[in-house]
């Protein structure tokens, strides 16, 4: 469905110093520096793959998405989306995608929501019936309801990328791109959103290309991860193998009635210990988290315990660290 092959795309940056001096000096002799944003990438997305496109700032996740959505034009390499070349072919191209930036609108500021839909109506030419069926499912599903009158620039950050969302689904394209989709969003509308783009994932076998920083949102939707540092391709593979690479280690609460025995467990470091609570981590390379269970219930009347993955933020970390990036 998408086939990325060698992209490279640089910048032109001119140079600047602090000072009037330079300034005026800037004005007559301009010195140039080139940033080469992407180098050499290359992959390849299947027909209702989530991908989680990630990497830390100034990767060039932007701008592979500008080029997949055909707003950039590569120095070189090919891209062939749905059998169509982004750059060379947008009005095709841009009916079988939809994008959404979470840092910047693609709705109309000063009207109704739903004006900037009609809108979007006509730009794609969505036959009347289609666009009545999606508009009604996207009501629904994202609950626009309550502001779908009201002008985008009065909505709430939530609001609106709600509304984003909806915009970039209303012509039925088959890949959505997505960038930064709950940046800003508070708990609910991040669970909500993550729902509903694993819904249409599941339901319209719509593919996703979701970049953010996120690491929640990768654990909640990504089946593959692609990293990207420093313009190239340095990973693609899925998360729970990047889990068994990166950590052995289980974070296990134990609460129990009240102790002062301690705990000296090859393969255990005590995080923290109180009269009635421990949190330990377990090295599941040397011991189990059930050894090291039983081996406290000897020496301790447990009342509850709680078991938990080293979270996903510090294996992506430890990836980083590994790439230096
Ligand atoms: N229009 C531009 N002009 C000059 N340099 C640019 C331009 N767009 C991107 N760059 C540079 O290209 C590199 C990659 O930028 P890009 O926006 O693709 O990164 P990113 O991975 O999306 O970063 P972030 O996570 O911060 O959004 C950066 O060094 C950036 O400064």
């Amino acid at each position: 469905m998408i086939e990325v092959n060698g992209l490279c795309k640089s910048f032109k940056v001119a140079k600047r110093s602090a000072g009037v001096k330079a300034s005026i000096k800037s004005l007559f002799h301009r010195e140039y520096d080139i940033v080469n944003a992407i180098k050499d990438v290359s992959f390849t997305i299947d027909t209702g793959e989530i991908v989680g496109y990630i990497g830390p700032n100034g990767a060039g996740k932007s701008t592979t998405i500008k080029i997949m959505s055909g707003i950039l034009v590569p120095d070189s390499g090919t891209c062939n989306i749905l059998g169509h070349i982004p750059w060379q072919e947008r009005v095709n191209h841009v009916k079988n995608i939809g994008v959404v930036f979470g840092q910047r609108s693609q709705l109309w500021w000063d009207v109704p929501v739903i004006d900037s839909f009609e809108l979007l109506k006509d730009i794609y030419k969505i036959p009347p019936k289609e666009y009545a069926n999606n508009l009604d499912m996207l009501i629904e599903t994202l609950q626009l309801n309550d502001f779908i009158n009201i002008p985008v620039r009065q909505l709430s950050l939530g609001q609106r990328m709600r509304c984003e969302i909806a915009a970039s689904l209303l012509h039925s394209p088959k890949i959505l791109f997505l960038d930064e989709p709950t940046i800003g969003l508070d708990a609910i509308s991040k669970i909500a959103v993550r729902k509903f783009i694993k819904e249409i994932n599941k339901e319209k076998n719509v593919t996703i290309i979701l970049t953010t920083h996120d690491m929640s949102d990768i654990e909640a939707l990504a089946d593959r991860i692609l990293l990207i540092g420093k313009g190239t391709i340095l990973y693609d593979g899925n998360l729970s193998a990047l889990r068994n690479k990166y950590s052995n280690d289980k974070i296990i609460t134990i609460e129990y009635a009240r102790s002062n025995k301690s705990i000296n467990i090859p393969g255990v470091t005590v995080l923290s210990y109180m009269e009635e609570r421990a949190v330990l981590s377990i090295n599941t390379k040397i011991i189990s988290v059930s050894e090291v269970i039983s081996s406290l219930v000897n020496s301790y009347e447990i009342t509850d315990v709680t078991v938990e993955s080293q979270p996903v933020d510090e294996i992506i970390v430890k990836l980083y660290k590994e790439y230096a990036i």
